[in-house]
């Protein structure tokens, strides 16, 4: 008898619990999500223009015409393009109160003056519009495996509501992330039109850079000595240019990470002030450093892969048979030159130890070894670990394009060897960075950024910059 009334009490609470909602439209993305909700033990209505011709295959979930539909849940999900929204103005009177779940995306970003979740709201200003769901892709709900993001980017005015379509993405798997009122529905609606946005520039600088470094060490290596003694070495560009290249680029990449946050310290002590608004382009730069910074990493690795590479290669035996058999005809050894083996060496140690760091500096950048150290540990190993990293790298540069030249570097063509290139960013960026931190300019910069403003400076800045917040 217990058990029969435990049980009873157990159906009714189920029974009490099983939440309804509507989703207007029989389209791809509103059966997907449909049917993902009823699994997930919601109660199910749809609100179509032909409920009779439409074809669900469960026959639990039922399909009435809109204002129908729109009775029998204050939950309702627009799964309509936002071009047909119109209707929906005219559905005012039975949409009153109700909780509207703006779903829709654009084919363009910014397509519209105002977000469609706008939009809806003015259609119905009766309704509580929250954005969501619009990342989660309709077959990503059926396959049911969700290999894509699982993050629903929800917006809206009304707390309540909000907290409402929260539960029912946490109920079918989702994480719920909420970004704020309704306004931030522009920036939802554009993410998923979004490709890698942050990777842009890095990659866009990185594709010019390689290409300026492959033309310049071909045009040393490769143009010169064909033009001037007419030898043909174009057998060094399948693996050593792009050795020097991949090389050059790692190294200057990563110094281009620290470069910008050396021009905002500048732009700081100029001003005498760290509430002025850096530039656009600086504040872009700034942002997109961590991305830089896995580029140079991976030029890094290709670079090692190269050298390691570099004693299989034909021309390297070949002239190291050639040199053998050169000494054994004229019966002459080459001298053990001890200075050679420190020069080779040390170059290859600090190249070592340089990669170790570059990967360490790679690794403490993901999100889940980030989130294991604290604000000061992360600046301890991306700036201090960083600034080792570029020393070793830029000393294993310097050692190894230098140990051939007693003399000071050949100039062909008034063209500087190609390690005197790679370097040049890279030794901008460490005599700022040594400038920065000579006590009188490391004394002032802490002033700034603790809130002390140098006021003469200051009030410059105040009167003669409007770009400034002050
Ligand atoms: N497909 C996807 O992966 C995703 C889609 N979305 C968004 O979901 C929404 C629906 O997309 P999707 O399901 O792919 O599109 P579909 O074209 O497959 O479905 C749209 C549905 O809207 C309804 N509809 C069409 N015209 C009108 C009209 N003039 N008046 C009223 N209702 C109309 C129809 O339902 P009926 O016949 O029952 O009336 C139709 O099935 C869009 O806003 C889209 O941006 C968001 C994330 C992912
Ligand atoms: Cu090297």
């Amino acid at each position: 008898m217990e058990k029969d009334q435990a049980s009873f009490a157990m159906n009714v609470s189920s029974y009490v619990k099983k939440e309804s909602v509507c989703v207007f439209g029989t389209g791809n993305f509103g059966r997907s999500l449909g049917h993902r909700m009823f699994q997930c033990g919601y109660s199910v209505v749809f609100g179509s223009r032909n409920p009779e011709q439409s074809s669900l295959c469960h026959k639990e979930i039922e399909v009435l015409s809109h204002a129908e539909a729109a009775q029998r849940s204050d939950i309702i999900i627009i799964a309509i393009h936002r071009d047909h929204y119109k209707f929906l103005g005219k559905l005012a009177e039975e949409l009153q109160g109700k909780i509207l779940v703006d779903v829709s995306n654009n084919l363009k970003i910014n397509q519209y003056p105002e977000s469609n979740a706008e939009y809806l709201a003015e259609l119905v200003p009766g309704a509580k519009v929250v954005k969501a769901f619009n990342t989660i892709s309709a077959w990503a709900l059926q396959s049911g495996t969700l290999d894509t993001s699982r993050q629903v980017f929800l917006c809206g005015d009304d707390k309540e509501s909000k907290q409402r379509v929260m539960n029912i993405s946490r109920t079918l798997g989702l994480t719920p992330l909420d970004h704020g009122s309704l306004v931030a529905a522009r920036e939802i609606e554009n993410y998923p039109l979004q490709l890698f946005p942050m990777w842009k520039f890095p990659l866009y600088l990185s594709g010019a850079l390689f290409i300026f470094y492959f033309i310049y060490f071909s045009l040393r290596s490769i143009i010169y000595p064909y033009v001037n003694k007419n030898t043909d070495r174009t057998f060094v560009l399948a693996l050593s240019v792009f050795n020097h290249s991949f090389s050059g680029m790692a190294v200057t990449l990563l110094a281009l990470v620290y470069l910008p946050g050396l021009i905002a310290a500048i732009l700081q002590l100029y001003r005498g002030t760290k509430y002025s608004r850096i530039p656009n382009w600086l504040d872009h730069w700034m942002l997109c450093r961590k991305q830089l910074g896995l580029i140079a990493l991976a030029f890094a690795f290709l670079h090692v892969m190269y050298g390691l590479a570099l004693p299989g290669r034909y021309s390297g035996k070949w002239y190291l048979a050639n040199r053998v058999i050169e000494q054994i005809i004229s019966n002459k050894t080459d001298p053990f030159l001890t200075s050679n083996v420190w020069n080779f060496d040390s170059a290859l140690t600090l190249g070592i130890l340089g990669f170790f760091l570059f990967i360490l500096l790679g690794i403490t950048s993901l999100p889940s070894v980030s989130n294991m150290v604290n604000w000061r540990e992360f600046r301890f190993v991306q700036s201090k670990l960083g600034y080792l990293t570029l020393v070793l790298c830029t000393a294993h540069i310097l050692v190894f394009g230098g140990r051939k030249f007693v003399k000071p570097p050949e100039l062909i063509w008034y063209l500087p060897p190609t390690y005197v290139i790679s370097l040049i960013i890279p030794f901008v960026v460490l005599v700022l960075k040594f400038i920065l931190v000579m006590p009188c300019f490391d004394r002032s910069l802490k002033q700034i950024q603790q809130g002390k403003e140098r006021n003469s400076l200051s009030k410059k800045v105040q009167l003669g910059n409007n770009n400034t917040e002050v």
